[in-house]
């Protein structure tokens, strides 16, 4: 506790513990000394709680939560304290008031807030409840159902929302401290009974059975088995239903039945994955991107579809843009696109199109000039998947671009050291693997060739934080990592198709384990053709195939001629309105079993003599997701990528991994590596002509080793690429 002033009657209680004031242990205890100890003084006659460094709270410190009971020091009972004080406390919040720190203040009699802070309760993403009394005072204070979607989504709200709901009693725009301590003076002796929360009661709505029960499927129907969304609604239930101390009761209970949950450990780790994985390689580049060089970078970007996406995530970022077609028609197509992108993003964000300053030419600029590229930093080269046409642009910018411009490739599969053979600067060439829709989707696969330079990883690291993206470094493989794992589980989803399921067995067998979407509902989506014209490309089928090419065979591997079958139909999804399922009309959406499909099915099974069998869901899970595991694993022997962590990062941001569970290869460390690799060899046994069921090496190794937890898992290998 510190004075205000020397002569003032306000003490001061700052929460301090860099970076964000996490809630550790020590800063508990110092927090509850300070209120005994003014509440002591008599000289003291008002308490404003603040936070270090223009920050309020982050709440709890995660990492306690992993630490044994005994080492921590219980929350709740010191919001009762401050809300009990007999003197008024004040928040002072600046920055980022969240979780145990939204707590602390809801604990305070009033709430002052600067305007651009942040609240919110953000527990459940980290598999948790607000377990320092939050779901029984944030009701009372903002209502159940503003209260009942801040703790189930865990959104962070800003200050002007924050007002508007009742959550602040008011919000400054600048000095938050000194106004706190004039809002202190002004309320010393006025009573504190209609202050406090626990007291109120809860705001009554016109049909509250109706409104949780309403709120509850909803919340049940998004939750998709995670456990804490519907936790938090049980929380706030008791709220409607329970006197205060009761209802603390109860937020208790269900806080701990989390806090030793699978679920909340898996989200915890990937918490701190994810940061850490960002943090990878930062340090190397010489200077920071924009912010510092903003008006220098520039990024030159073909605008289809990934195009238009990437230009609007760097106008986002505030970068400035040079986007380039090849003619007019194009350009004119893809500048109208981009624009409305904009503008629906824009009307997203305070401010609105004047905080983006899209219609200003030095921020956005359209050219069919490629000249113009003689000046820029960055270039981001965005054409469709074909490596002459890449080639031919890299060679071209290869000459016109100035030397230390870095030269960046959007691409899912392709080669990078052969985009890169067509230049002269082979150490400056990257792969930028954004994902689709590029101003949304968060994760940025950064692949680096063999010639890459450490500077140029670092660059492309510090453009995805730039971008508020997770950005994680991986090496040149077919496919890179996602895409990689994703061919084996994709593989077999088709093979399980083959032996007698069917999409919409498949696709909810994985829906249930919580991906956004199943592998068939997935395909229909990004269009049959797209994969199509790869295999083509690979002469696994088309033209080019010899002839008496066995139709289930390639390379002496199984092979699956199912797609193709479909592709020869016309059938390529949404777009063509038949996929794997059937829509409404073409461009459709909603997926409707087919029996067009089932008896094609069954036909295709006939005269290839395969015998329908019933595959169980337990069945279709292990085989694709344990392929993709199995795929993990092997990227990790091989060096493309660092850590499992890595993996998992991908997994998460970037193909609808359901976080709960924290990616593939934290999943097969809670089933136990023996277990998947027993499942493994029994399908392999089944199917010995499908190498991808075929146990990896270094899964064997780790079983054989002892089933290590993950973390030790690298230690197990002696090679690691020198760049990782
Ligand atoms: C019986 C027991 C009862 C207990 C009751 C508890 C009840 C309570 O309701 C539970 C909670 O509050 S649960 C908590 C609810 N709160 C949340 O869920 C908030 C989680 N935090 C966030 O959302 C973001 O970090 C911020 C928005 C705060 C900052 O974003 P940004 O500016 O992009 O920065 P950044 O890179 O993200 O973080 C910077 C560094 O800070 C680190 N760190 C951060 N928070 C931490 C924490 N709480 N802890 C520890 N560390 C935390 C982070 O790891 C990183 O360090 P690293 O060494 O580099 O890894």
């Amino acid at each position: 506790m510190e004075r205000y002033a020397r002569s003032s009657a306000v003490a001061v209680i700052r929460l301090r513990n860099p970076p964000v004031n996490a809630l550790s242990v020590e800063v508990l205890q110092a927090l509850e000394d300070g209120l005994k100890k003014a509440e002591a003084d008599p000289s003291v006659k008002a308490i404003m709680i603040c936070g270090e460094n223009g920050k309020f709270s982050a709440g709890a410190d995660i990492r306690g939560f992993s630490t044994p009971k005994r080492h921590r020091v219980a929350l709740g009972p010191i919001v009762s304290l401050i809300e009990s004080s007999e003197k008024p406390v004040v928040a002072a919040i600046e920055g980022i008031a969240l979780g145990g720190g939204l707590e602390v203040a809801l604990g305070c009699h009033y709430r002052l807030a600067h305007v651009k802070a942040q609240m919110g309760l953000p527990e459940v993403t980290i598999g948790l409840l607000p377990g320092a009394e939050g779901t029984q005072r944030l009701p009372r204070l903002i209502g159940v159902p503003a209260a009942l979607d801040m703790i189930t989504t865990g959104k962070h709200i800003p200050a002007t929302e924050a007002l508007k709901l009742g959550l602040v009693d008011e919000i400054v725009e600048e000095n938050t401290i000194e106004a706190a301590i004039r809002l202190a003076n002004k309320v010393i002796g006025q009573p504190l009974g209609p202050r406090r929360l626990s007291l109120k009661p809860v705001p009554k709505l016109p049909n509250t059975d109706a409104f949780l029960r309403e709120a509850l499927a909803k919340v049940k129907k998004q939750a998709r088995g995670f456990l804490a969304p519907e936790l938090c609604f049980q929380a706030v239930k008791a709220a409607t239903e329970r006197p205060f101390a009761e209802g603390v009761r109860r937020e208790r209970e269900l806080f701990q039945r989390l806090l030793s949950s699978e679920q909340a450990r898996a989200l915890q780790y990937a918490f701190f994955a994810e940061r850490a994985v960002s943090r990878d390689h930062l340090s190397l580049a010489p200077s920071p991107l924009p912010g510092t060089l903003l008006s220098d970078v520039y990024i030159y970007t073909g605008l289809g579809t990934m195009g238009q996406g990437i230009a609007t995530s760097l106008v986002k970022a505030k970068i400035p843009v040079v986007a380039l077609e090849q003619d007019l028609e194009y350009l004119n197509k893809g500048r109208k696109a981009v624009m409305g992108l904009l503008e629906r993003e824009a009307m997203k964000m305070e401010g609105g199109a004047q905080t983006l300053d899209f219609h200003n030419p030095a921020r956005l600029q359209f050219t069919v000039d490629f000249d113009l590229l003689s000046d820029v930093d960055l270039v981001i080269e965005a054409v469709f998947e074909d490596m002459a046409l890449k080639k031919e642009i890299f060679h071209k910018l290869s000459k016109i671009c100035k030397p230390g411009a870095l030269l960046c490739t959007n691409t899912s599969a392709l080669n990078i050291d052969e985009i890169a053979s067509a230049t002269s600067r082979p150490q400056q060439v990257i792969g930028t693997h954004f994902f689709s829709p590029a101003h949304v989707m968060r994760l940025l696969e950064i692949i680096y060739g063999r010639h890459t330079s450490p500077t140029a990883i670092a660059t492309a690291m510090q453009l995805a934080k730039a971008l508020k993206k997770v950005g994680v470094v991986v090496g040149n493989c077919f496919g890179f990592v996602g895409n990689r794992m994703m061919f084996p589980y994709v593989e077999q989803a088709v093979f399980l198709l083959e032996e007698g399921s069917r999409p919409e067995a498949v696709d909810q067998a994985l829906e249930d384990f919580g991906f956004k979407i199943g592998p068939f509902r997935m395909s229909d989506l990004a269009g049959l053709d797209v994969g199509w014209r790869s295999r083509k490309g690979q002469g696994l089928t088309g033209p080019s195939l010899p002839a008496g090419t066995a139709a289930r065979q390639r390379h002496g591997q199984r092979y699956s001629p199912l797609p193709d079958l479909l592709c020869e139909r016309g059938r390529f999804g949404q777009k063509t309105g038949k996929g794997w399922y059937q829509y409404e009309k073409a461009g459709g959406r909603t997926a409707v079993p087919d029996p067009w499909l089932h008896s094609f099915l069954s036909q295709y099974r006939d005269s290839h003599g395969i015998k329908t069998r019933y595959i169980d869901q337990e069945e279709i899970l292990e085989r694709c997701l344990f392929s993709l595991i199995n795929e993990g694993f092997a990227i990790l022997a091989e060096g493309i990528a660092s850590a499992p962590e890595h993996l998992d990062v991908i997994y998460i941001n970037g193909y609808g991994w359901p976080k709960h569970r924290g990616g593939p290869m934290f999943y097969a460390s809670t089933v136990g590596l023996p277990h998947v690799l027993a499942k493994l060899q029994k399908y392999s046994e089944a199917h010995p002509d499908v190498p991808k069921l075929r146990p990896s090496a270094f899964l064997k190794k780790l079983v054989a080793a002892g089933n290590p937890p993950l973390k030790e898992w690298m230690s197990y290998l002696s090679r690691q690429s020198p760049k990782l």
